[in-house]
């Protein structure tokens, strides 16, 4: 089923399988910029801003669990998290998997650790009975390699069990960004916020409302001739945009 993204504009926007969007990421690391730290800054900031418009006026008073891989996707999620108890809010970040996380994101763990920003372990997670209004789901995203397993696979069955509002980034963790697929458990997502480009693989039944989110890449990047991307700026004056898909 072709896909075909639309902006609340009525622009088309060009979608992307992993393998083209991780040689977005290389061009922009690698030739044009912005670099990791950069786009990933981007990200985690543009999450917490669409939490705080999720949780409309409630979001100072509302309890967040930002839920976080070791990769790129974790990153942002850290990032979100930071920005967010930056402000007051009360957010709780558990990592999936603390002595895997890579360089970027432990950068970002850093900072938030400079908040009063909670960690809690899996295990205190999973035994908490408080009521929970938002999950930031950024356990996983383009690099799934198959079925979710050890730790994101309890963090996403007992996201699932809860009735919190879960927020996806970039893809609902668990499902394949090309494809749609999903090889085992995934994260029943109520919205979906995909970065930079959306992915021919979320599929409107996975991602719940989808949003698109500016993370600075130029122009340039998608003209690179191992992409040749046919694009034309959508923000406009705004960092995150709805997106609908449609598969005519
Ligand atoms: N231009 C972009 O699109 C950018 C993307 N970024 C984010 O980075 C992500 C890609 O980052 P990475 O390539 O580091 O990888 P991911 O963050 O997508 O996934 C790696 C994490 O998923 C876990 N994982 C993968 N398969 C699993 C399985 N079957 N069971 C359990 N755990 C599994 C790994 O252990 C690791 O924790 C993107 O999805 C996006 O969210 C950001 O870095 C900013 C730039
Ligand atoms: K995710």
């Amino acid at each position: 089923m072709e896909l075909k993204f639309f902006t609340d504009t009525g622009l088309e926007i060009p979608s992307v399988t992993a393998e083209q969007m991780i040689e977005v990421d290389r061009v922009a690391t690698e030739e044009t910029g912005p670099n990791l730290f950069q786009m990933m800054e981007n990200a985690g900031r543009n999450l917490a801003l669409q939490a705080i418009s999720t949780l409309n006026g409630q979001w100072q008073q509302a309890n967040i669990i930002v839920l976080a891989g070791s990769g790129g996707n974790g990153g942002g999620g850290i990032c979100a998290a930071r920005h967010l108890a930056n402000r007051g809010a009360n957010v709780k970040l558990c990592l999936s998997s603390v002595e895997r996380l890579k360089e970027v994101p432990a950068w970002q763990r850093r900072i938030f650790q400079a908040t009063n920003g909670q960690e809690i372990a899996i295990e205190d997670l999973l035994a908490t009975d408080e009521p929970i209004d938002l999950i930031l789901d950024a356990l996983i995203g383009y690099s799934l390699r198959a079925a979710p397993r050890g730790n994101a696979l309890d963090l996403i069955e007992w996201a699932n069990r809860l009735d919190a509002s879960i927020l996806s980034l970039d893809i609902p963790s668990g499902v394949d960004s090309t494809t749609g697929d999903t090889p085992g458990a995934f994260i029943h997502a109520q919205g979906t916020m995909t970065l930079a480009l959306p992915k021919t693989g979320l599929l409107p039944e996975r991602t719940g409302e989808l949003t698109l989110a500016d993370i600075g890449i130029p122009a340039g990047a998608y003209a690179w001739k191992t992409l040749q991307l046919d694009y034309l700026p959508p923000f406009g004056d705004r960092y995150r945009i709805p997106l609908t898909a449609r598969d005519h």
